[in-house]
Parts: C-alpha cells; structure tokens; sequence
C-alpha cells in the first residue's frame, strides 16, 4: 500500500514557492529519506503531510485521508522536529506521560529503556536541558509511539557522533520488529545511507530525485587510473566530476551498460558513488541550472 500521495502539491508563502508542483509515492513500511539543501522545501513538506500548514494548490493523501484536522490520520502520525517548544513548566516526564496518551501503539516499557539509553534526565525542567537531550526527549517519542507514519525531521540537532549512532541503530532495530513508514530528513546523508531504502531530493521546491537507493547504486560510477586512459573512457560524454592530480585522475558519471566492463578492459579502477556524493553532484549541478530561489509570480 502506499502510506503517502502528493499530486503536484505547492505552498507558496509571501515570497517563495517553498514548494512547487510536488508529485510523490511513498510505499508504507519503508523508511524514506527526505533530502535536500537549506531551504528546499523538507520541513513545509512535512508541515502539510501533518496538517501543520495549508497547501496554496494540488492534493495529498496521508494514510488513505486528507491529513487536515482529521483525527484518524492525525492519531496514527508521529512528527518530530528540531524546533519543538515546550511550555516553560515542563520536564520531559511530562512530554512521555502526553505521548503515551496520544499514541496508540505507545510502547512504555520501551520508552523507558530509551531513556536510560539516551541518558535522559526525566525530571528536569526542559528549559535547562543541553540540546543533545532535547533531541533524546524527540527521538524517544519518535520511537516509543511506533506511530504506523512518523516523521523526523533533523531530529539529531545535538546529538554527538555516539548517540546519533544510537539513534540509527535503535531505528532500524525497531524497525524490524514494528514496520511502519518513516521519513526521515536529514543532512547526515553518509550516516543514514545505509538506513534508507527510498529517497526524495527536493531542491528549490521540486522534486530532483525520487528513487530506490538499489537503483541509485546503479546510477553512477566513479572511474580512476592514468589520465589519459580515463580521458579516452570519458570521450564524448560530460562527467558529474572530473578531478586530475599530475598523471592521474578520477572521473564520476552517470552510468550506462557496459561502463564496468569497458572501464576495467581500459586499466580503470572502479568505485561506487556514495549517496553523499550523488547529492552532492545532482543539486550542485541544480543551482547552476536555475536561479536560487523560486520567485512567485505575480498577477
Ligand atoms: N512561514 C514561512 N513564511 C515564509 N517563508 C517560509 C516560511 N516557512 C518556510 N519558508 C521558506 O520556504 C522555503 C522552504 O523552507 P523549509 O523550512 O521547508 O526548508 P528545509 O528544506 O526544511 O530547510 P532546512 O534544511 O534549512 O531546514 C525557505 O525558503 C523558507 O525560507
């Protein structure tokens, strides 16, 4: 089944289309990663797939129902966000307690071992928590609730390297046991690659990429070797990146059929193109292409 439906979906603020004509399939019990540069549209995609902000145009379909002050959908959704404020008297004990009556599918005995997982100081007043444990009090509630659709969005902001990890293990641990739909946004792109079965790449707006990461792998390929044995592999056709050092040099490409085998029959080592990478070459290769920002028309 598929857990989410945009059809040519667009929020238009005073002064940018933040998003424009958005068009997309997200399979249920798959975890999506949602990708893209500052300001490319991640979190108002998320804000209006929760019913958080209306769309200017287009259609959505959020477990088979518009999102929008609907309570059924609502109840089966979890949205974690960097930016979530708490009310000056709270302590996370607090948050748990609202959580594990809000959701459902909420799973105390395993909130209870994130906490000691995370280190989370339960009752302290939110207000003096460090920002890793802000994020922890998110990723907890993310996880917890084992909402059927959940959202995080950059939810690692403080997080250190060793509970980032944590973070990544527990979801795809948890994952396992209880599939459910995650989007997760992101700029760690390295960290979650291997997380990630599908990917969106939305850059000024749009949607740049919208792929399975097994095809991604086919995507591209890096070639490396002698200069000139790479030049004669590259002939004709325009790399994504083109590097030389002295005698030698690395090239990355969109791959077609045969490229390994000629690659290899021409002496060139072969790597694959990391997601980072990809990202990297397909919204660099975007901003070139476009201005910046989307400028609204006006009537
Ligand atoms: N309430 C708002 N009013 C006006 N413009 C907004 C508003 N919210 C978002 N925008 C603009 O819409 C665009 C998309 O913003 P959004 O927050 O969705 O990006 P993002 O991909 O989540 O970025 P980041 O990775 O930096 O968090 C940006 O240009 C942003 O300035």
């Amino acid at each position: 089944m598929t857990a989410i439906v945009t059809t040519d979906l667009a929020k238009r603020y005073a002064e940018v289309n933040a998003l424009d004509g958005v068009t997309l399939a997200l399979e249920e019990h798959r975890i999506h990663g949602l990708l893209g540069r500052n300001g490319a549209g991640k979190t108002t995609l998320m804000k209006l797939l929760t019913g958080q902000v209306f769309a200017s145009s287009g259609s959505m379909e959020v477990l088979g129902g518009d999102p929008v002050e609907n309570v059924d959908v609502l109840s089966q959704t979890a949205f974690i966000q960097e930016s979530q404020k708490y009310p000056d008297t709270f302590r996370p004990i607090d948050v748990l307690r609202i959580a594990a009556g809000a959701y459902p599918k909420w799973d105390q005995a395993y909130a209870d071992r994130l906490v000691e997982r995370f280190q989370l100081p339960t009752k302290r007043l939110i207000k003096k928590l460090s920002r890793g444990q802000l994020s922890g009090i998110g990723i907890v509630v993310g996880l917890a609730s084992r909402a059927p659709l959940t959202f995080f969005d950059e939810p690692y902001l403080g997080l250190d390297a060793v509970a980032r990890r944590m973070f990544y293990d527990e979801l795809l641990h948890d994952f396992a046991e209880h599939p459910r739909t995650v989007v997760l946004s992101t700029h760690h792109i390295d960290e979650v690659a291997n997380l990630l079965e599908h990917v969106v790449i939305l850059d000024q707006g749009k949607v740049l990429l919208d792929a399975d990461t097994d095809e991604l792998h086919d995507a591209a390929l890096t070639v490396s070797g002698r200069a000139d044995d790479v030049d004669a592999f590259l002939a004709g056709r325009e790399p994504l990146e083109h590097t030389r050092l002295g005698s030698l040099a690395t090239a990355t490409l969109a791959a077609r059929d045969g490229d390994e085998r000629a690659a290899r029959e021409a002496g060139l080592d072969i790597s694959p193109v990391s997601l980072q990478a990809l990202f990297v070459h397909l919204t660099t290769a975007n901003a070139s292409a476009t201005d910046p920002a989307t400028p609204v028309a006006t009537a």
